[in-house]
């Protein structure tokens, strides 16, 4: 018959996607995959003539994988479905005989006189088949329909359960139902495996027909005990056996709890039930068929029954029968020693509906648990406990329901097939549209325990549950994981990122390190750079000045070849260059070869400071008979040209110092010259011509001063002494003798023994200095002047084209200028100075004594001759002539132009009068006059470099 209709029933193409509870039957083999399947090579080459660029082959050449079904579900729940036929009702109507005599008669009192005159045939038994709600579709599935009224009123939905293990038709007998479900699990408890099977359904569905049935139609129970013992009569060859049967059943006290009584024991038949285990519970051996259908007689005595409106006698607890199976020995194939099986058979308490039941009272309450611990499967587990192993699949376990198929019963039906549907795995195929929102309204309860029933026993099973119900509890899981998954993600982002940024940190920090190094060396390459430039500098304006330079060579060498006749010449030059720098000094010193005049010498002094060329010199010559020193000082400062210039000339028979003095700074070209030139013989004292020409800011400041000494010995020291703004006393004496000392003091201090000649320079010098030229010998002075200033303003000439850049400096600032460059020359003085003091009191002293009366005589024959160094060799004696000549003149306008510019010259005065200090020699013309440059003269200078050398040269020179 099932062969018959799988054969003419193909598969049909399911229009509906379900999952089937058993996936032994979903593995089972289809058409598609047992047919035999053309080769892919031919189904690819008649593909790819329709389509042939799609890739079909690969697409079918890819395995996919079987998955295979899970055995141990569908091995420990087997959910059979068993329709109980319909039952078919009799109506019995009774019709009374209508009396015969009654006319005329209405057709009804006519039918009814018929009915009374005939009773006996008025009853009539019709038969009316009732609508069946649930049909067979297949072996393993049905259609659950509703009925009209149903449809009408209330949510119309036609429902189909798959996935049945076999579905029993109405018309099914006890056999097939047996050889359907128990004998698979009668040939595993023979062969020691346990197994359950359950009878579910609702009250009057057929569940104690289907498991004990009847003596005309047993039922399980008693089929299996007979094969037990029919296959324990076959199988006596091997061990041997033995069966142990035990029934007890589960009710409820009084809806509160659940107590345990053993239908076999005695009269106090009540067990204890703890968890899955029932103590005190009676197992009786059965031998054979007879007694154990007796003891199953005796149960069913035992057993509560009542009787409902479903069911004349209703089972009211849930009846459990254990069937043991000891094995004595070992057996014959596996040579081992057989376990004890059990094989239970459970006929539960139908669910009943209080309106089909009419239960009340205690009925109700029983109903309630019956419900409780037989319809609802998840109350059932925790009520149930006994069976709880088996229905959570730890045991095998085969599940048979029963449902009445008429219309009435369809909602014990669907109610039922809904709860067990999530173990069958079935799902619903909704063939209607859902009902309307009223309707929904009208029964939301269905709709409810729908969601929930569905989806709570897929929480043991692990499989796919409803979402209604496990939402909130697996979003927040998921959740909770994404949120830390974005933390750790966050988390390893910000380290790196935090590490790249200290990275960056480092490296920026090395690149300031090499910026401040870079930065460290450009500006100690802008130093060289500005050094070298200052060198540059200062090397154009050495050979800017190298032009002026032979001109003053030359006027050293012809000084010197006019003092090849005296008896002593001194030239000591000096530059001195100052942080560019240039420093010469020169030194020149001559004497007579019969002179015991003191020496005169000439010093040059030029000083170069930062682009600056200050050249001092100073010469000194004297004449065989005569002491000349002549001291000449140019000084130019920031453009500018400050010349200075004295000479002093003396005469044969006098003393002449001429100290010229000219200073260039800042640009620039200080020049002192002091010439000073003694006669042969003249003793007398030193007259000396001071020549101070300060040019500042293109003015020019010249001061000359021209001293000569006539020969007379002991006359007073003629002096001309040009003063600029500060005191400048330049003071040149003779060596050894007490009169020269007395006439420069004007005072008649013979007898201080002293040769040494001093400069000495004093800002009150000037007007004693001038009295005592014009007592002494006012005559060669001022045209010594008059030539000194014309050279003056030669160099000047050709000074100011080379310094044209400092002009442009305001004279206040040039004042400061002034300030600043002026001390450096003048420390140079100061210092040659010093040394010349202490050099020539040791050097010339002793020459003296031996001059001294030499000089007398000299003095006269040199008288007259001028000893001041002239400015140029190609200086015409008319000139000579006139300074001698003017020399009042001369000296009123030197006189005026220092005057004028006398503030500018602070720190050359200062210094000189530092210098004459130290040279220890008395200055009778000295004369206090301000007190500016007195104060400076205090202040202490440091020595400059140029300074030193100038010593070490000066003192060279004193040594030669
Ligand atoms: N398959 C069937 N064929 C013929 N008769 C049946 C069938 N199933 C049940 N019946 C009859 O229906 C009646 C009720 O059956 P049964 O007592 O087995 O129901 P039930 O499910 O056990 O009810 P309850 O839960 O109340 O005990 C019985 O008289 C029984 O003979």
């Amino acid at each position: 018959m099932e062969e018959k209709q799988k054969s003419l029933s193909p598969p049909p193409c399911p229009s509906t996607v379900t999952v089937r509870r058993n996936p032994s039957r979903r593995a089972r083999a289809t058409p598609y995959t047992t047919a035999t399947k053309p080769p892919f090579s031919s189904l690819a080459s008649a593909i790819t003539h329709d389509v042939p660029t799609f890739p079909i082959d690969e697409i079918l050449s890819i395995q996919i994988p079987q998955s295979e079904p899970k055995q141990s579900i569908p091995e420990s729940l087997k959910i059979f479905l068993r329709i109980k036929p319909l039952r078919s009702f009799t109506k019995v109507t009774t019709t009374k005989a209508r009396p015969r005599n009654v006319w005329p008669q209405n057709l009804s009192k006519k039918n009814i006189a018929k009915e009374n005159r005939n009773p006996e045939i008025t009853k009539k038994v019709k038969k009316k088949d009732e609508e069946a709600c649930i049909t067979l579709n297949d072996p393993y599935s049905v259609t659950l329909t509703p009925p009209q009224s149903l449809q009408e009123l209330k949510r119309s939905k036609t429902e189909v359960y798959e996935g049945f293990s076999h579905v029993f038709p109405a018309d099914c007998s006890q056999n097939d139902v047996y050889d359907k479900m128990v004998q698979p699990l009668l040939e595993d408890f023979m062969k020691g495996k346990s197994g359950m099977l359950a009878a579910l359904g609702p009250s009057g569905s057929g569940k104690t027909h289907t498991v004990f049935g009847t003596l005309k139609d047993p039922g399980i129970v008693p089929i299996t005990l007979h094969r037990i013992f029919k296959k324990s009569d076959e199988s006596s060859s091997g061990p041997l056996r033995l069966f142990n049967l035990s029934i007890f059943e589960i009710c409820s006290e009084r809806g509160k709890g659940e107590k345990a009584y053993d239908l076999l024991g005695g009269e106090s038949s009540e067990l204890s039930v703890q968890q899955s285990t029932i103590r005190g519970l009676k197992e009786v051996p059965i031998q054979n068929l007879e007694e154990a259908e007796s003891l199953i007689g005796q149960a069913m005595l035992k057993r509560a029954t009542a009787t409902t409106n479903s069911n004349s006698q209703s089972s009211r607890s849930q009846c459990i029968i254990n069937i043991r199976a000891s094995c004595n020995g070992f057996s014959n194939e596996t040579k081992m020693q057989s376990s004890d099986a059990m094989l239970t058979i459970v006929d539960l308490a139908g669910a009943e509906r209080e309106k089909r039941t009419g239960n009340q009272g205690e009925r109700l309450v029983e109903s309630n648990f019956i419900n409780n611990t037989s319809m609802v499967f998840g109350q059932c587990l925790r009520l149930t406990r006994y069976l709880r192993d088996y229905l959570e699949g730890k045991k095998r376990m085969a599940l048979i329901l029963t449902v009445k198929a008429g219309e009435e019963d369809y909602l014990d039906t669907s109610y039922l097939l809904r709860q067990a549907s999530p173990y069958m795995k079935i799902k619903f195929d909704n063939t209607e549209e859902p009902c309307n929102k009223r309707q929904l309204k009208t029964f939301p309860r269905a709709e409810k325990n729908k969601k929930i029933k569905l989806s709570a026993p897929k929480t043991s099973q692990g499989k796919k549950a409803d979402p209604a119900d496990r939402s909130s509890p697996r979003l927040e899981p998921v959740s909770h994981d994404k949120n830390e998954r974005e933390h750790i993600i966050m988390r390893n982002f910000s380290k790196v990122l935090w590490n790249v940024l200290k990275q960056y940190n480092e490296k920026l920090k090395v690149a300031e390190g090499e910026i401040c190094t870079l930065k460290d060396s450009l500006r100690r390459e802008q130093l060289k750079s500005l050094v070298l430039e200052t060198e540059l500098s200062s090397l154009k304006s050495s050979c800017l000045a190298e032009p002026c330079i032979p001109e003053v060579e030359a006027f050293v060498h012809a000084k010197e070849n006019f003092e090849v006749a005296a008896s002593m010449t001194n030239v000591v030059r000096n530059v001195d260059d100052d942080s560019c720098n240039l420093i010469k000094a020169r030194k020149e010193a001559g004497a007579e070869e019969s002179s015991e005049s003191p020496v005169p010498y000439v010093v040059r002094n030029v000083d170069n400071d930062s682009c600056n060329l200050i050249k001092a010199r100073r010469e000194a010559g004297a004449e065989e008979s005569s002491e000349s020193p002549v001291l000449r000082n140019v000084d130019d400062d920031s453009c500018n040209l400050i010349k200075a210039r004295r000479e002093a000339g003396a005469e044969e028979s006098s003393e002449s110092p001429v100290p010229r003095n000219v200073d260039d700074d800042s640009c620039n070209l200080i020049k002192a010259r002091k010439e000073a030139g003694a006669e042969e013989s003249s003793e007398s004292p030193v007259p000396y011509v001071v020549r101070n020409v300060d040019f500042d800011s293109c003015n020019l400041i010249k001061a000359r001063r021209e001293a000569s000494a006539e020969v007379s010995s002991e006359s007073p020291m003629p002096s001309k002494n040009v003063k600029d703004a500060e005191l400048v006393r330049c003071h040149l004496s003779s060596q050894n003798d007490a009169e020269p000392r007395q006439s420069v003091n004007s005072e008649e201090n013979v007898g201080i023994p002293s040769a040494t000649t001093h400069v000495e320079a004093e800002v009150t010098d000037f007007p004693r200095d001038q009295a005592i030229q014009n007592q002494d010998d006012p005559t060669p002075s001022p045209e010594q002047v008059e030539v000194g200033q014309d050279f003056i303003n030669s160099q000047i000439s050709n000074v100011q084209t080379k310094s044209a850049v400092s002009r442009r400096f305001p004279d206040s600032e040039k004042k400061e200028r002034n300030r600043r460059l002026l001390p450096v020359s003048s420390r140079s003085l100061t210092e040659e100075m010093n040394d010349l003091n202490i050099k020539e009191n040791q050097i010339e002293k002793p020459q003296v004594k031996t001059a001294k009366t030499c000089v007398q005589k000299k003095a006269e024959s040199i008288q007259g001759q001028e000893i001041a160094v002239p400015a140029r060799e190609a200086e015409p004696a008319s000139t000579k002539k006139q300074r001698n000549g003017q020399k009042p003149k001369r000296f009123t306008q030197i006189e005026n132009l220092c005057s004028c510019d006398r503030r500018l010259q602070p720190a050359s005065s200062v210094l000189l009068t530092r210098e004459i200090n130290t040279l220890e020699i008395e200055d009778d013309i000295a004369e206090p006059k301000g007190t500016r440059g007195g104060k400076k003269t205090t202040v202490s200078q440091p020595r400059s470099q140029g300074s030193v050398t100038l010593l070490h040269l000066l003192t060279n020179n004193l040594h030669l």
